[in-house]
């Protein structure tokens, strides 16, 4: 008989996204995101972090004051779109635990993805997040929160030798 505790799509790609945002160096927010075709392959994946040859270690990770990490870090949600390096992502579902900005959702919606299903709104009450539902609204992009049906999910990396 088959096993009955496996984890479901929703959880699978979740579990990716997060998987990617332990790649984060962001000391406040780790955010991971995973893209997805129709028929439920993984296109990309992607985490919040400086561009190539910005190094994390002379760039700031400051929340505030004279230099702060905002004008240089690229999102989790950018950055898993430009990863597939202008793959087709029609139709396609981007999975990230974090609800997207106004300007990953502007990116989202031109690049073809249909649906975002995240974790956290916790910047609900933002303008960009505000600016972000008005748009894919106004796309039709849908987006739903995702409840996990556990609270966690173990990786064990010990294996017989
Ligand atoms: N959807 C998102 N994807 C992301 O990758 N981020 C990134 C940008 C920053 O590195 C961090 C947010 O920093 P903080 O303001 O919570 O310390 O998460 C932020 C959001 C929020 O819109
Ligand atoms: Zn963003």
């Amino acid at each position: 008989m088959k096993r009955r505790d496996y984890i479901c799509w929703d959880e699978y790609f979740m579990g990716v996204a997060m998987l990617a945002a332990k790649r984060s160096k962001d000391p406040n927010t780790q955010v991971g995101a995973c893209i997805v075709s129709q028929d439920n392959i993984i296109l990309s994946t992607g985490y919040n972090g400086f561009p190539v040859g910005c190094s994390d270690d002379d760039y700031p990770w400051d929340r505030e004051g004279e230099q702060t990490k905002y004008p240089f870090v690229v999102h989790a949600e950018l950055n898993a779109i430009l990863n597939t390096r202008g793959k087709s992502l029609e139709n396609a579902k981007i999975y990230v635990a974090l609800f997207p900005c106004n300007e990953c959702a502007k990116a989202i919606i031109q690049s073809g993805i249909r649906e975002v299903v995240y974790l956290s709104d916790k910047y609900a009450h933002t303008d960009g997040t505000l600016a972000s539902k008005r748009m894919m609204d106004s796309a039709g992009v849908k987006y739903r929160r995702f409840t996990p049906s556990v609270d966690t999910i173990t990786l064990d990396f010990r294996v017989e030798q």
